[in-house]
């Protein structure tokens, strides 16, 4: 069995994740944690009523049982990730991680410090199959149509723009593309961000509406031609087979992965 901590258990994709292991024979939900948790197990709360489950609130709690653990799952905030996935790399707890924001000066410092530690671990923008298709199909793309903008939507609670999963899109499209600025040299904004976000030239634009969960359009424009590839997480569930795939196999690894094409 594979023993797993699941970091933001009391947000939308915490809880999904929780459920996922608690329904996974091969997982054992060995803990939960949060800071803002009002309570101690997860039984206390009725939609967990017949799980006894610790639910943890500081590191020190954690790092007092951290043989307990051999996943740290986290969804949780941009401003957290960083310490959090510090704090499972120096307690030898391999994280696998959907929340985005982190810094790519942070990424560098989290694989140095997972490779002196002979950690495995992996950070997904994107646990949906059909987000991870369509990076893939967007980078091939770009190596024949170089002029494209990324429009991401999502719901209305997202605190970062633009998401996770459009930057790494913008960076795996960069890996084919030259940098060029795109539209008319002579182009003026006249009201601020019309454009959108600039990625070496590619523009970004996020839509943040209430019924939207999470998706992304890649629009390439050629002379007389279009080509426009679209995925969409219709439901959080979509992020599940990805999460579950990743806990079972990052066990595996002694490095720190980014995407979940990785393990595929
Ligand atoms: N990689 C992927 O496939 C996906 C990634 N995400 C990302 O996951 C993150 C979470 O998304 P949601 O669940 O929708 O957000 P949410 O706001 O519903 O949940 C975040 C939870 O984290 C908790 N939290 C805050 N600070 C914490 C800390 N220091 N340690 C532990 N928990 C803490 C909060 O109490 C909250 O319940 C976001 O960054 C989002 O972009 C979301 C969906 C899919
Ligand atoms: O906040 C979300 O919901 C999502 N966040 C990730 C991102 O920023 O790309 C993944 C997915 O888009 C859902």
């Amino acid at each position: 069995m594979i023993k797993v901590l699941v970091a933001g258990f009391d947000g939308s994709m915490g809880n999904k994740t929780t459920n996922m292991v608690i329904e996974n024979d091969k997982f054992e939900l060995a803990g939960v944690f949060s800071p803002f948790a009002g309570k101690d197990n997860l039984r206390e709360y009725t939609e967990f009523q017949d799980q006894n489950v610790p639910v943890y609130k500081t590191y020190e709690e954690v790092a007092a049982q951290k043989n307990d653990f051999d996943v740290w799952v986290d969804f949780t905030v941009p401003s957290a990730v960083y310490q959090n996935v510090k704090f499972a790399i120096e307690n030898k707890i391999s994280p696998v991680v959907g929340t985005t924001g982190l810094t790519d000066e942070q990424l560098v410092e989290l694989k140095a410090l997972a490779k002196e530690n002979e950690v495995g671990g992996l950070i997904a923008p994107n646990f949906g199959i059909s987000a991870v298709l369509l990076m893939q199909f967007a980078k091939k793309a770009a190596e024949f149509m170089p002029d494209v903008e990324i429009i991401e939507l999502h719901h209305d609670n997202k605190l970062d723009a633009p998401s996770g999963t459009a930057v790494q899109t913008a960076k795996m499209i960069s890996e084919v593309r030259t940098a060029h600025h795109q539209g008319n040299p002579n182009e003026k904004e006249t009201m601020l961000g019309a454009r959108g976000a600039d990625f070496e030239g590619m523009k970004i634009h996020s839509v943040r509406l209430p019924g939207y969960v999470a998706h992304e359009q890649v629009i390439f424009g050629s002379l007389g031609e279009s080509l426009t590839i679209r995925q969409d997480s219709f439901d959080r569930s979509s992020f599940m087979t990805g999460v579950a795939l990743a806990v079972e196999k990052i066990g595996n690894y002694n490095e720190l992965l980014v995407g979940l094409e990785n393990l595929l």
